[in-house]
Formats: structure tokens, sequence, C-alpha cells
């Protein structure tokens, strides 16, 4: 066991990440003043221990001290709270409440997805952190399943927000500069991509991938390298998984609004998921049903979002990165990792990172990173961390090699993907059902029209009176007509447009040719053939009546064979009859 300050006894992992390992630990004694919970001796706390790069960059030291005020009075039901901040030698650590669960990243790998209303229910309560974090100034800036923990105890699962500040910390002129972002390509918003201002709506566009994720199982713009993710999140349009229902998708498509001031504030999406938690469910009244299709109109931009600071000497080319033991021109991919750990074979660190490779900084005079005459008793924690999926990238961009750079054309939308325009107004809020408790009850599953599917498909929802991992595996849709229930309308609300632009006039079309068939009718074909061969038989018949002796036959009752009979004597006669006046003129008899 090792002790982190003289109050904290290290005393097992708990997972890894980009940024440090969190650890299992003990309270020795009582923290200081300077501690937002004091704890007692011997309780179980978890403990952030920040990667020795990090911990040795003094422009990070500094801005941990500094932020240590915003990041312990960051408190809320649904934010894992930080009880105090360990500064000690080449040591910097969190020491944060003990969540006792798994994390939703974890969660959705080995339970699959969630039902559109426990999705619903569980943003909307990290929307509510959001907003109270918003509220207090502080952008998460790296939201995704795996900063989120579920709190199990007492037999429910709540969503609790971890990491906060984290990014903050990473967003040092020691390690990030221009044309770098801090965050975790599946999850990062377009502006951070592009290097462009940020602000609280990157925590939104964070969300709505998350809801997305917590549907489907997977996030919307994924796979490939880091660099095609992050291309996809600027030019791509999401598409509605087909078992996503209406309202739901109305509240994905907002978050992920490329124009971070079309993305609803973090308070207004945390009403609009519980509106439409409310009105997807089987059970829900007509009026429940009618105000989840008015969700748009709930979604309102917030009108002064948090800025996220400007990084002091960000943008300075002076500042030094730190060295990772690499020289210039010298590549060194496991120095280059110390700083940036690589996301596996898909990871894009190789396209994207050069912070330790010809284009570092060979000034630098950071302390190197590596030293290994020493140890450090976590140094394994670099190799777990390239181990894992998802995980937050501080990676150096060259402008002149970014294709992000040159932003791409945005894809037109496909057809049936209904894109509604920003909600500017205020927002109208209908006499709403109230929202539901932190708690999942009864969830209640909707009518709603899917993409290219017949309409009345019922969502068939598991019956839990209480959120369990169990009760949120894959479900089938089952079609189900009810034809009581209104049917969700394609359009949302749309606000008051600014008159359409008019089309070009169209180039005058060559006149139609008529067709000779102008109208098909299935069989046609078949029936005229009927027609001509009934035809051929009706004239055939008449011929064969008038033309032969049929009539005759019939009226002295002779048979077929009778008649066949005469006419071979007939032949016989006549070919004799022949052969008897040849013989005779042959002769010369009369
Ligand atoms: N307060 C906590 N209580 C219990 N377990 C925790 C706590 N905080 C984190 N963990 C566990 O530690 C794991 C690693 O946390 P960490 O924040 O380092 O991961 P990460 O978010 O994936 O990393 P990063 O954001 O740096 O990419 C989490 O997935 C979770 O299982």
């Amino acid at each position: 066991m090792r002790p982190v300050g003289s109050k904290y006894l290290l005393e097992e992992p708990l997972g890894r990440g980009a940024t440090g390992t969190v650890w299992r630990a003990r309270q020795r004694e009582a923290a200081g003043a300077e501690a937002a919970v004091t704890g007692q001796p011997g309780e179980t706390v978890a403990i952030k221990v920040l990667k020795e790069e990090l911990a040795q960059d003094p422009d990070i030291v500094m801005r941990f001290l500094r932020e240590r005020s915003v990041l312990l009075r960051l408190t809320h039901p649904n934010i894992v709270r930080t009880r105090d901040l360990v500064v000690e030698g080449d040591l910097l650590a969190l020491v944060m409440d003990l969540i006792d669960g798994p994390d939703l990243h974890r969660y959705l790998r080995e339970n699959g997805p969630f039902t559109p209303v426990a999705a619903s229910l569980l943003t909307a309560q990290i929307a509510d952190a959001l907003a109270a974090s918003h509220a207090d100034g502080v952008v998460h800036r790296d939201l995704k399943p795996a900063n989120v923990l579920l709190d199990e105890r007492g037999g429910q699962m709540k969503p609790m927000l971890t990491d906060f500040g984290i990014a903050r910390l990473a967003d040092s002129p020691g390690l990030t500069r221009t044309h770098e972002f801090v965050g975790t390509p599946a999850y990062v918003a377009p502006e951070s991509a592009e290097g462009r201002p940020q602000t609280s709506a990157v925590d939104i566009y964070g969300a709505g991938i998350l809801l997305y994720e917590l549907l489907t199982g997977r996030p919307p713009f994924a796979g490939g390298t880091a660099l095609e993710v992050l291309h996809r999140h600027l030019s791509e349009d999401p598409q509605r998984p087909p078992t996503v229902p209406e309202p739901l998708w109305t509240v994905i498509e907002r978050c992920l609004r490329k124009e971070p001031n079309e993305r609803p504030s973090a308070e207004s999406l945390a009403r609009g998921l519980r509106v439409v938690a409310s009105g997807i469910g089987v059970h829900s009244s007509a009026e429940e049903v009618e105000a989840a299709l008015g969700v748009g109109a709930l979604l309102a931009p917030d009108p002064s979002p948090a800025p996220v600071p400007e990084t002091p000497g960000a943008a300075d080319p002076t500042q030094m990165l730190p060295s990772t033991g690499a020289q210039a021109g010298a590549y060194d991919p496991n120095a280059m990792t110390s700083v940036m750990p690589p996301v596996g074979a898909a990871d894009a660190t190789s396209v994207l990172s050069s912070t330790a490779g010809p284009g570092a900084d060979p000034t630098s005079v950071m302390p190197p990173v590596q030293r290994p005459d020493s140890p450090h008793p976590w140094q394994s924690q670099m190799q777990a961390a390239r181990d894992r999926n998802e995980q937050t990238q501080i990676q150096y961009l060259d402008p002149n090699e970014d294709p992000l750079r040159r932003r791409p054309q945005r894809q037109a939308p496909p057809p049936p993907q209904h894109r509604p325009q920003p909600q500017q107004q205020p927002p109208q809020y209908r006499q709403g059902p109230p929202p539901p408790q932190q708690q999942y009850q009864q969830p209640q599953q909707p009518q709603y029209r899917q993409p290219q599917q017949p309409p009345q498909q019922q969502y068939a929802p598991p019956p839990p009176q209480h959120y369990q991992p169990q009760q949120h595996q894959p479900q089938p849709y089952q079609q189900q007509p009810q034809p009581q229930q209104p049917q969700y309308r394609q359009p949302q609300q749309q606000p008051p447009q600014a008159p359409p632009q008019r089309p070009a006039p169209r180039e005058p079309r060559e006149p139609r040719r008529r067709s000779a068939n102008p109208v098909r009718i299935p069989g046609l074909g078949c029936l005229k053939g009927c027609l001509v061969l009934i035809l051929v038989f009706f004239v055939a018949g008449w011929l064969v009546w008038e033309l032969t002796p049929l009539q005759e036959w019939i009226g002295t009752g002779k048979g077929w064979w009778d008649q066949v009979w005469t006419w071979g004597n007939d032949v016989v006669d006549w070919v004799g009859t022949i052969g008897d006046s040849a013989g005779s003129s042959g002769s010369g008899k009369p």
C-alpha cells in the first residue's frame, strides 16, 4: 500500500485511463480544512493519480491548484464529488467519493443498449449534472460513457459524471497547443476538432453522442482512424437508427448540430428528455405523446453558454512541449505515447501525433519524462492505457497535413431525415406531465413511426419497475397496431422560417411520348393470348362445321369410324376406277 500524502493509502487500482490511474484508497486520518470533505479514518475513497508527465508539468500543477476551488465546490447528486486535491512532490491526485458500480462504457459492453425510456432518463440526469456545472462556468469537455459511473447503491442505478476538470488540467500549454485537441475522437464536437473556440455546447454534443450510444450500443461516428472519425464529425449528419423513437431522435439530432448555437442548453435538454420519456411509453396518455412530439420547442439553446477559457500561452509557439525523450528528427513512438497513448490499431496516432517526432520542438526545456533509472510505481499504466479503447487523447495536428483545416463540404442530408431549424424563441412549455423521478420507473414505450418501416410500430418494452442492469438487453420492436394512439408526425414544430428561396426555373421538358400501353395491367399479355386462342378455336370450329360433312354425320347418326371406313372405301373405289379406265384405254377397248 502506498501512501498519498499523509492522509490516504492506495489499496488497489480500479481502472486506468489516459490521464491517470484510479485507485481504491483508504483514509488514514481526517483531511485538512482545505479539503471539501475531511472524511474519517478508515473511510474508503477513490483517488485518481494523474500521470507522471501531467504531475511534472509546472503549468498543470499551477492549474491544478488554481482550479482547486472550482473542482471542490462542484457538488451535484449526479456528479462524483471531488473531496480533496493532493500535490506532493511529483504526485498529483484527486480524491473522490468511491462509486460502487461499473462505468457506462463497461456496462454497455456487458449488457447491450438501453431501452429508449431508460436511455432518456439516464441522459436527463447527466444533463442535470451538466446544467449545474455549466451554471458554475465549468465545462466538462470529455463527456463519454467511460466518464459516467453507475452508482448501484440502493438497488437503483444513478449515473454519476466524473472527470470534471481533467480536460481542463490536460489543456495546458505544456501539453496542448494550437491545432491540438483534448478529448476522445468519437465524442469530440466539431468545433473542438477544428480548433475553434469552445463553449459548454461541446458537452451537449457529447451528451447527444452518448445518448445515441446508449440506444444503439455504438457512437454514430466511429471506426477507422481518429482522423477519419474527426472528419465525420465535421462533415456527416448522423442517421436515425430504426429503433430510435421519433421524439428521441429530435433530441439527438438537435444535440448533434454542427453549429454549437443550435444545440439546446443542458437544462432544456434535461427537461426535454423527461418529456420524451413520459411520452414514448405504451401507457402514455395522448397528452404525453403530444408533448413528446413537440419536444423540439422545448430544446432552447443556451443564451449565454459557458466559454472554455483560452489556455494561457496555448497559441504561443515559444511554449515548450514536454520532452518525451525524443530528439528532433528521431521519432520514438514509446516516448510519444507516454504523452499521447495510442488507442489500438484503429487509432490515428501515427497520423496525428507528431509532438515527439520531427516536428517536436528541439528547444524543449521540460525535464524528460522517461527516467529509466527511477521507474515509477505506475509506469505500467501506459501499457494498460494502450490496451484501452475510447481514451482521452491529447494529440498534435500538423496544420499543413491536417485535412480538417480544409473544412469539407457537408453532405446533403438524406431525404427522410428531418432537420428542424434552430429554435430561437423561448421555449413554450406545455402543460406537460410531471418529470419522472430520478429513479427509473415503469418505462412506457411509445408508438412512433420508424424510418422506412410501416407505421404503427410499437416498441415492446421490458417491464422493469426499477432500472436494473439485466433489463436493458437489446429489445426487439414488435408490430402491434393500436389505432387509438396518436401517431408521431414526421415534421417537428417548425419555428417561423424565412420565405423559401425561389427555385431556379426548370429546363423545359421534352413532351412525353404516348405509350403504346399507357395503362399497365398485370397479366394483360396472358389475357390477350387467351383471347386470340379462343378466336382461333372459334373460327376453326366454324370452318369445320361449315366445310365438313359434320352436320350430315350428326343428322344420320353416323360414327366417326363408320365415316372413315366409308371414306376409305370411296378412295379404294376411286383408285379402282382410275385403274380400270387406264387398262381399257391401253388395250384399245372402248
Ligand atoms: N470515483 C470513482 N469510484 C470508483 N471507480 C472509479 C472512480 N473514478 C473512476 N473509477 C474507475 O476507474 C476507471 C478509470 O477512470 P478514468 O477516469 O481514469 O478513466 P477514463 O475516463 O477512461 O480515462 P480518461 O478520461 O483519462 O480517458 C473508470 O472506468 C472506473 O471504472
